[in-house]
């Protein structure tokens, strides 16, 4: 089974109402639930690792999960209430606005020994649960003990609104790096935790401190991954009329570890020897489905049966 764990919440997504005034849409979200929404329709064995409400939202949260295939065996149920995001959209990119400071996602605590990792092939975490505490400590405890028993996937989807002091989130994104066994981070990210991009060499240094795969996001400049051995490999975007990004990323790290699922290289000594043309061929396919993402509005990952 493939876990995803971290944020699921409402995003109010803008929209002009009949009579021309400016409205929201709440839409499920959250990256987390967003990449296992996307594993799961893209046909894998799905979990959800994380706090959901027992309000209105959360039942929003339940349903759309339920449609979706997506186990709901490691989902903890509380009476906080669910995370809200209000979207802006600027020049086609999403800015968030979130409400989260009480809510059952922030609230998530680990338990030790809660979930058997021998039976997982790959944790992933991200996103506004790795931002504040507690579940941002809960989460590194998770990590610590999952890592070497099963594969840990990490985007860390930096949320500057969130993020009030960046040093701090700096060390815990880089504690994280040091257990992850494949790293995504799209550009912006990277420029937001570093300044100045100097890819190259931030990947050399990644790759000699954990992660086996290093893959970098250029939204519709495509991707670079590096690899310990396979090297630096560039693989172009697909060409899309872009409704928006919402959830292009996510789509993107789930169709990847999907197609890493499916390859069976999912452990950390398949993922080390892989070759140049194995790992264009995964991200190739992250990108496919990412790119029926942006072709149309919200984060709505697509089913297996969309990419034929
Ligand atoms: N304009 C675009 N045209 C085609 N594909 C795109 C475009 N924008 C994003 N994508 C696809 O989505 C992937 C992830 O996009 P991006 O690098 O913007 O990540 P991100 O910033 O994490 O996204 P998100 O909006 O989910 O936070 C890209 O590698 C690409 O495959
Ligand atoms: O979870 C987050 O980080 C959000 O900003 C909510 C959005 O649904 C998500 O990012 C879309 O990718």
């Amino acid at each position: 089974m493939l876990l995803s764990c971290g944020d699921a919440l409402i995003d109010f997504v803008p929209v002009k109402t009949a009579d021309g005034r400016d409205g929201y849409v709440p839409a499920v979200g959250g990256s987390c639930l967003n990449i296992a929404v996307a594993m799961a329709r893209l046909g894998a064995p799905t979990g959800f690792v994380a706090g959901v409400s027992n309000d209105m939202f959360g039942q929003m949260i339940a349903d759309h999960m339920a449609a979706s295939g997506v186990s709901f065996d490691h989902l903890r149920r509380s009476d906080d209430e669910t995370t809200l995001a209000f979207v802006r959209i600027v020049d086609n990119e999403p800015h968030y606005a979130f409400y989260d400071e009480t809510s059952a996602a922030r609230n998530w605590t680990w338990r030790p020994g809660s979930i058997d990792f021998s039976t997982i092939e790959v944790v992933h975490v991200g996103s506004t649960t790795l931002i504040n505490d507690p579940v941002s400590t809960e989460t590194l405890k998770m990590v610590r003990d999952a890592a070497g028993r099963t594969v840990i996937s990490l985007d860390p989807n930096c949320r500057p609104s969130l993020t009030k002091d960046r040093d701090d989130y700096r060390r815990r994104i880089e504690e994280l790096i040091g257990y992850a066994d494949v790293l995504r981070m799209s550009d912006v990210d990277f420029e937001f935790l570093y300044g100045e991009p100097d890819w190259d060499a931030k990947a050399a240094g990644w790759l000699a401190a954990g992660p086996k795969l290093v893959l970098l996001t250029r939204g519709g400049d495509g991707v670079v991954a590096w690899h310990a051995s396979a090297g630096r490999i560039e693989v172009p975007a697909a060409k899309v009329t872009v409704a928006d990004t919402i959830g292009a990323g996510d789509t993107f790290q789930a169709g990847t570890l999907v197609a890493l699922y499916e390859g069976g290289y999912l452990s950390r000594d398949r993922l080390a020897a892989m070759t140049a043309d194995e790992i264009t061929a995964c991200v190739a396919f992250g990108i496919r489905a990412a790119a029926v993402t942006v072709s149309r509005p919200g984060a709505n990952p697509p089913w297996r049966h969309e990419l034929a």
